[in-house]
C-alpha cells in the first residue's frame, strides 16, 4: 500500500532523512517510532505531497505520490486543525467538500464518521466546547471521512489522559480490523505501538536502524527478563550480576540487568545475597527497552551486521 524508496531530504544543509525505505502492507498498522527530530513529520509530509524530497520515491497503491495519491490518504496531524467556532458537523462537511465528497453521499457519511468516533450527539457542538480527547476523535473523523486507503496517525494520543486514550485506540483498532484500512503511527508512547502495531519501524537521524513485528524485535535482546533494582551499592550490584551472567544495564536512571533464563524472584533474591538491594522487580523485555537499545546503539541492527 506504501512504499518508501530510498528516501532523503534536506533543510538548508540539515539532512532530515537519509536514504530512508520502507514498505507497508495493505491493512497493516505500522508503528514508525524515534525521537524527537528523527524524520518522522518529515516523512509524513513527504507521502502527503506537503514537501518535495531530494532524493527517492514514493508510491502509494503502486502510484507515485502527487496529486492522484492525495486523495487516498487521509491525515490525523499532531496538532488538530479543526475551525473550533464550526460545530462537529459543519468541520466535517467543510472537509468533505474540500475532498470532493459528492453532495448527495455527504451527509451520510458524516453521520457515520460522527457515529464512528462516538460524537453523534455533539454533532451540533461547537468544537471550542469540546474536551480534548473529543476534538481527537473528531480530528480522526475528519481523517477518514473521504475513506481513505491510507490513514497517517501523526501522535494520535499525547496529550490525552488514560481513558480518552483508550477511545482513541479502540477506534484505531476498529478502523483496522472492520475496515481494513492501512495504517501509519507514529508515538512517542510505546505500550501505545505495542498495543496497536503489528510491525514497527525504529528511525533516528532520518535513518531506519531497524524494523519487524515485536517478536522479531524481541529477538534482538538475549534476555528471557528485564530484571530492574534500586539499591545504594550500584557497584556491587554489578559486580555481582556480571558474576552470574547478567548483563548490566542502565535504562535512563534505572539499573537493570538482562537474565537469559527464567526465575523465580526467590532464587534472583539468593543470588544477590550480601548486596543490599532497595527494590527488585522484573519483567518481560519490553518495546520500551529495545527502543533504547537500538537508538542508544547499544545492541546491533540489521545494517549493522549486514556491514560486518
Ligand atoms: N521546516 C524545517 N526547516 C528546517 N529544519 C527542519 C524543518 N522541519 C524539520 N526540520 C528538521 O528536520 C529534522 C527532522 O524533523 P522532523 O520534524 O521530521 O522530526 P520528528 O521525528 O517528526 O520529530 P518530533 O518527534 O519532535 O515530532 C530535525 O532536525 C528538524 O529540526
Amino acid at each position: 500500500m506504501l512504499s518508501i524508496r530510498n528516501l532523503s531530504k534536506t533543510y538548508r544543509g540539515r539532512q532530515a532523512l537519509q536514504n530512508l525505505s520502507l514498505d507497508i502492507l495493505p491493512g497493516e498498522v505500522y508503528g514508525l517510532l524515534g525521537p524527537n527530530g528523527a524524520g518522522k513529520t518529515t516523512t509524513i509530509n513527504l507521502i502527503c505531497g506537503l514537501l518535495q524530497a531530494d532524493e527517492g520515491q514514493v508510491l502509494v497503491n503502486n502510484q507515485v505520490a502527487g496529486s492522484a495519491t492525495k486523495p487516498w490518504i487521509g491525515v490525523m496531524p499532531q496538532e488538530n486543525l479543526l475551525y473550533r467556532s464550526l460545530t462537529c458537523e459543519e468541520n466535517l462537511q467543510f472537509f468533505a467538500k474540500i475532498y470532493g465528497l459528492p453532495r448527495r453521499r455527504r451527509s451520510l457519511r458524516i453521520q457515520d464518521c460522527l457515529a464512528a468516533v462516538s460524537l453523534s450527539d455533539r454533532a451540533h457542538t461547537p468544537v471550542e466546547n469540546l474536551s480534548g480527547g473529543m476534538q481527537r476523535r473528531l480530528s480522526l473523523a475528519v481523517a477518514i471521512v473521504h475513506s481513505p486507503k491510507l490513514l497517517i496517525l501523526d501522535e494520535p494520543t499525547t496529550g490525552l489522559d488514560i481513558e480518552a486514550r483508550h477511545e482513541v485506540w479502540n477506534l484505531i483498532r476498529l478502523l483496522s480490523r472492520e475496515q481494513g484500512m492501512t495504517i501509519l503511527l507514529t508515538t512517542h508512547l510505546l505500550d501505545e505501538a505495542e498495543r496497536l502495531c503489528q510491525r514497527i519501524g525504529i528511525i533516528k537521524q532520518g535513518q531506519l536502524l531497524t524494523e519487524g513485528t515485536l517478536p522479531d524485535l524481541r529477538q534482538r535482546i538475549p534476555a528471557c527478563e528485564i530484571m530492574t533494582v534500586e539499591t545504594k551499592e550500584p557497584e556491587a550490584a554489578i559486580a555481582r550480576a556480571q558474576e552470574l551472567g547478567f548483563t548490566p544495564r542502565r535504562y535512563g536512571s534505572e539499573l537493570a540487568f538482562w537474565v537469559p533464563d527464567e526465575l523465580e524472584l526467590r532464587d534472583l533474591l539468593a543470588r544477590f545475597d550480601g548486596v543490599p538491594l532497595d527494590a527488585i522487580s522484573r519483567s518481560p523485555v519490553k518495546l520500551e527497552h529495545i527502543y533504547l537499545e537500538v537508538t542508544q546503539g547499544t545492541i546491533q541492527t540489521e545494517e549493522a551486521i549486514e556491514v560486518e
